[in-house]
């Protein structure tokens, strides 16, 4: 038995299907079973449309129609958070208060000025997210995201669409923001550099149904992760893994 407050993430989920609109069954999902440690940082590298998505939707309580089963880390459901593609902020909210309207109530008047500080939002924390970059209002999703300490924190392709050199920005504050408050996190992605760099671990999946072809670990302290490096572990992950893009 886990130690309380260590329990990792589990999956288990044995088939997930969709109906189309001519009514014809895709399988999505078939055994797929992984687990992340408590404070691991895992991405989930697959093919698109192999069900990352779906996956997500499924552990956020979103998707109830499949067989199997999951756990969440401890503390969860109540301390929960993701982070989409498109950030989904309250237009008629500043960016502060988009981040305080996610905290639970024993966060209320919290202070927020080092997580702001930290994804450079200070100068932003009146404006509405009219007024805002896709970037910078990515970073406010981190920050509602983070601010409310979750215990386990979902990303789907947070940095997709994004100029490389504004993507890569994200990535390091994403870091500095998850060093200074590590929380387990399953990141979705299709980009195998974004994973080489940010994840301890890369669980990697089958087309569709997606199930887990294989793991990755990266081992290597993230500090050491420079150009020349994840050339060579990309090099060493498609000796591994040759039929992945
Ligand atoms: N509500 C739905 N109804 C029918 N089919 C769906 C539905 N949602 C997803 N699908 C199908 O399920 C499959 C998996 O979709 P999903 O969005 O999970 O893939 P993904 O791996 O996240 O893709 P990408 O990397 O392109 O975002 C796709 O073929 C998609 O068309």
């Amino acid at each position: 038995m886990q130690p309380a407050g260590v329990a990792p993430l589990k999956v288990d989920i044995v088939k997930k299907t969709f109906r189309s609109a001519e009514g014809v069954t895709i399988d999505v999902l078939r055994g797929l079973s992984f687990e992340v440690r408590q404070g691991e940082f895992a991405c989930l590298l697959g093919p698109s449309g192999c069900g990352k998505t779906t996956t997500l939707r499924i552990l956020l309580g979103l998707d109830r129609e499949f067989s199997g089963s999951y756990q969440l880390p401890e503390g969860s459901p109540k301390r929960i958070a993701a982070v989409f593609q498109e950030p989904v902020l309250l237009p008629w909210r500043t960016v502060e208060q988009n981040v305080r309207i996610a905290l639970p109530p024993r966060f209320k008047g919290k202070d927020l000025d080092s997580l702001f500080e930290i994804l450079g939002l200070t100068p932003v924390r009146s404006l509405y997210p009219s007024e805002l970059s896709l970037g910078l209002a990515r970073r406010a999703a981190l920050a509602r995201a983070f601010a409310t300490e979750p215990s386990v924190l979902f990303l789907d392709e947070p940095f997709a669409s994004l100029d490389e050199r504004t993507a890569g920005r994200l990535r390091r504050l994403l870091m500095t923001v998850w060093a200074a408050r590590p929380t387990t996190v399953l990141m979705v992605t299709h980009n195998l550099r974004e994973a080489l760099l940010l994840a301890d671990r890369i669980i990697v999946l089958t087309p569709r149904p997606a199930r887990v072809l294989g793991t990755f670990d990266l081992r290597l302290s993230r500090e050491f992760r420079d150009t020349r490096t994840l050339d060579d572990l990309a090099l060493e992950f498609h000796k591994r893994f040759p039929d992945t893009e």
